[in-house]
């Protein structure tokens, strides 16, 4: 299973290496062209006007968009997660805004810029360290999206179907469950892709 980590901006390896830990291979994607070859994509932390500014300036915000609308896996953490979100608030304009989720930039305040917290990640692990670096949080999300952690009331992991989203840095710890998790939402998009193809091939035939 090939996954790449968007390397625009942010702490590519530290996301190349979890994935290795966590069965798959990855790849450092620096151009439009690389998205070709991989089966997913984590957009890691870093500044989210950074990171969509160059996004648009190397091509990648079309053709992701493309990709996501036909199912392609796509994991967000911290500035990922702004990127992914349909609605950014006090923002007029979105990056990629794929996921149907509202978010707040900076949302934790300045006393707290940084820290660390054990979440419960619903149905992945009931003990996961999480660090928060001036983290965004998700106000509001749509109907079809599912909660997986939150803290104190604050929404701070989702997943709506193909798209996965952290407020937090799973990448800092040595916890690659939330990253075996994508590596397994990964595997079965694209046996159900294979699987689509396999049948569409078939009716063409039968036809
Ligand atoms: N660690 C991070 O990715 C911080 C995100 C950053 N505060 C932003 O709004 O883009």
């Amino acid at each position: 299973m090939k996954i790449g980590v968007l390397a625009l901006q942010g702490a590519v390896a530290e996301h190349v290496r979890m994935l290795q830990k966590a069965g798959a291979e990855a790849f450092p994607i620096k151009k439009v062209e690389q998205l070709e070859d991989i089966s997913g994509l984590v957009i890691p932390g870093g500044e989210s006007t950074t990171i969509g500014r160059l996004m648009r300036m190397y091509g990648f915000m079309e053709r992701l968009q493309q990709l996501a609308s036909s199912g392609f896996p796509l994991f967000g953490t911290c500035a990922g997660l702004i990127i992914l979100a349909k609605r950014i608030a006090e923002q007029e304009t979105s990056h990629l805004g794929v996921m149907d989720i509202d978010v707040q930039r900076n949302a934790f305040g300045r006393q707290r810029e940084s820290f660390e917290t054990n979440l419960v990640l619903e149905g992945i692990a009931d003990d996961f360290r999480a660090v928060f670096i001036r983290a965004p949080l998700i106000l509001e999300v749509g109907s079809d999206v599912q909660i997986l952690a939150k803290h104190k009331d604050s929404i701070v992991a989702a997943r709506q179907g193909h798209y996965l989203a952290a407020s937090f840095h799973p990448e800092l710890t040595e916890d690659e469950r939330l990253h075996a998790y994508f590596v397994q939402m990964v595997q079965s998009y694209a046996w159900g892709n294979t699987e689509g193809k396999k049948q569409e091939i078939q009716r063409e035939q039968e036809i």
